[in-house]
């Protein structure tokens, strides 16, 4: 039979993994969220069943997603912990928050695995990372787990002590991925390119890029050279943004949202 995939938020996140695991094998969802047109939206395109509480989707489910604000899990699993039993499973992907405290907060009534997403699991392109660190994990849970989030992108299996990095680089990566795309179509709409044009051409630019970094085998420094001519145009760009230390910058911005990490699951 197939498992009980079961979801308590569809806002951004929990819609990226239902619309990413549609039609990807034989799972059954259910799920809750405040907002009921989401609900009715996730039927309508997902098959999801809607339910009308998070204990409703403790009782009904194997795995349990919960998708909620950091800040709104806490009551979420108190009030939750009455219907969890050994045999079901705690899939957090809340920012920051630790196993220890997810266990707490959920009575230690099942295990628990910590996972951190990206949004582009909606087109299966995700890059997820899992923490299978708690002990009464089964093999199959362990599978399961890694199962779901493969079939929307890439796992990497990290222990707990690199979360925080991870969700500072890669879980809040697409917004620096969209900020530098945005910076770089103005900029297009500053020289005179057609906004629509400029969009389609700077999509094309980064997932050429990306491509190419994918496929070559080469180093990231490598493939820069390849585009920086002596005396050339792209060499005028790159020395200005040494010289606005815009490396320093993008350290300094991730070392951010690191600490930010850690400060959520405290
Ligand atoms: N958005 C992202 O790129 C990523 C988000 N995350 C994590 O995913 C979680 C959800 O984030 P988003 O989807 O961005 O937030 P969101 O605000 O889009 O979605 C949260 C959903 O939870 C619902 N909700 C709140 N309290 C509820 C309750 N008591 N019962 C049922 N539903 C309830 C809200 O109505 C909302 O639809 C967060 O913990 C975040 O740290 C993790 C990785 C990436
Ligand atoms: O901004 C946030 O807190 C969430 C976690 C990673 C991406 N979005």
């Amino acid at each position: 039979m197939s498992p009980v995939i079961g979801f308590v938020g569809t806002g951004n996140m929990g819609t990226a993994i239902i619309r990413g695991l549609t039609g990807r094998g034989s799972l059954e969802f259910c799920g809750t969220d405040l907002n009921r047109d989401k609900l009715a939206e996730l039927k309508r395109d997902c098959g999801l069943e809607p339910l009308a509480t998070p204990n409703d989707v403790a009782q009904r489910s194997d795995y349990i997603v919960l998708a909620v604000k950091p800040q709104h899990l806490r009551p979420v699993l108190q009030d939750m912990s009455g219907h969890l039993t050994e045999a079901k499973c705690l899939v957090s992907i809340a920012a920051g928050i630790p196993v220890a405290r997810l266990r707490e907060w959920s009575g230690n009534a099942c295990p628990v695995v910590r996972v951190m997403p990206n949004t582009p699991a909606l087109v299966g392109a995700g890059v997820s990372a899992i923490c299978l660190d708690d002990p009464r994990l089964s093999e199959a849970q362990k599978r399961q787990v890694q199962d779901l989030f493969t079939a929307v992108g890439a796992v990497h299996v990290l222990p707990e002590t690199l979360f925080d990095a991870f969700t500072a680089v890669v879980g809040s990566g697409p917004a620096y991925v969209f900020y530098f795309m945005e910076a770089l179509v103005e900029s297009a709409v500053y020289l005179g390119l057609p906004r629509t044009q400029a969009t389609d051409m700077v999509l094309g630019l980064l997932t050429g890029s990306g491509k190419l970094a994918a496929e070559s085998g080469e180093h990231l420094s490598v493939l820069r050279e390849m585009v920086t001519s002596p005396a050339g145009t792209t060499i005028r760009a790159l020395v200005h943004m040494d010289r606005q230390a815009v490396r320093a910058a993008i350290i300094d911005a991730v070392e951010t949202s690191y600490k930010r990490s850690i400060e959520l699951g405290k």
